[in-house]
């Protein structure tokens, strides 16, 4: 497997305040890798440090080969980190083709490129809604949204930060079988989310995260097998 991206030794802090404390794990070509762990252990801090809205105060993210600590989120997107944020943060006043055309980027970057015709086709309900203001979807909708704007920057990496919370349960499952669809095209993915069930049918790999730092490494497998031990971690 090529490796995609390597985390090494990430600290960072809110001004005095650290909330990292040397982070490490890799993302190979194709995976699906979550950040699992209670309240407050990180996981939000991580995906600020691989995004470029936080700079580490120490050690060293490596996207396909290329240093990206150091980087305004601008650059990183462009180097192929795409983010789903927590609350999705959707472009209210704008329509949803608006939304969907503002973030189009990187299309050399594939034979494949994701168009505003894929994702429509990727979810039907996007066309549909089309000529819509953002914020008059549902919470389902505008999670689509925000999943179909950050595949328009045609990422390397989709990172997905609480992508199913709020969300009725159907929706939610709605998601989960996107990001199955998402992770069968070979794009690699990050996402942490509150639900573990379909993250163990889904992830290749499971990094818990406890006080910034990775506490426990392992498969869905070695995960099911060991969820006594890891129960306090997990909130499960
Ligand atoms: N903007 C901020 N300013 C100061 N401290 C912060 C800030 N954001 C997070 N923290 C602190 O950093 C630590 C890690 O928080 P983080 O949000 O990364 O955790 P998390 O695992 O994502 O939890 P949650 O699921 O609650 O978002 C916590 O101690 C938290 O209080």
């Amino acid at each position: 497997m090529t490796r995609l991206l390597a985390v090494r030794n990430v600290e960072a802090s809110y001004g005095a305040s650290q909330a990292l404390f040397g982070i490490d794990f890799d993302v190979d070509e194709g995976q699906f890798v979550t950040l699992l762990g209670r309240n407050g252990m990180g996981k939000s801090t991580t995906v600020k440090t691989l995004t470029g809205l936080l700079r580490p105060t120490r050690g060293t993210i490596v996207l396909d080969g290329q240093p990206v600590h150091a980087r305004a989120s601008h650059v990183v997107a462009r180097a192929g980190v795409g983010l789903v944020p927590e609350g999705r943060h959707v472009f209210p006043t704008l329509t949803v083709r608006e939304n969907l055309v503002a973030t189009a980027h990187n299309r050399q970057r594939s034979t494949t490129p994701w168009t505003l015709e894929r994702v429509y086709r990727f979810f039907p309900r996007l066309r549909e809604r089309e000529r819509n203001l953002a914020a008059n979807l549902s919470g389902g909708e505008q999670q689509m949204l925000a999943i179909g704007r950050a595949l328009m920057t045609n990422p390397r990496l989709l990172i997905l930060d609480e992508a199913t919370e709020g969300l009725a349960p159907l929706i939610r499952e709605e998601i989960w079988r996107c990001l199955a669809e998402l992770k069968q095209t070979g794009l690699a993915i990050i996402c942490i989310d509150k639900h573990l069930a379909p993250q163990l049918a889904l992830a290749d790999r499971h990094y818990v995260l406890a006080k910034g730092r990775v506490a426990w490494r392992g498969t869905s497998a070695e995960l099911r097998a060991q969820a006594e031990r890891l129960r306090s971690h997990l909130s499960i």
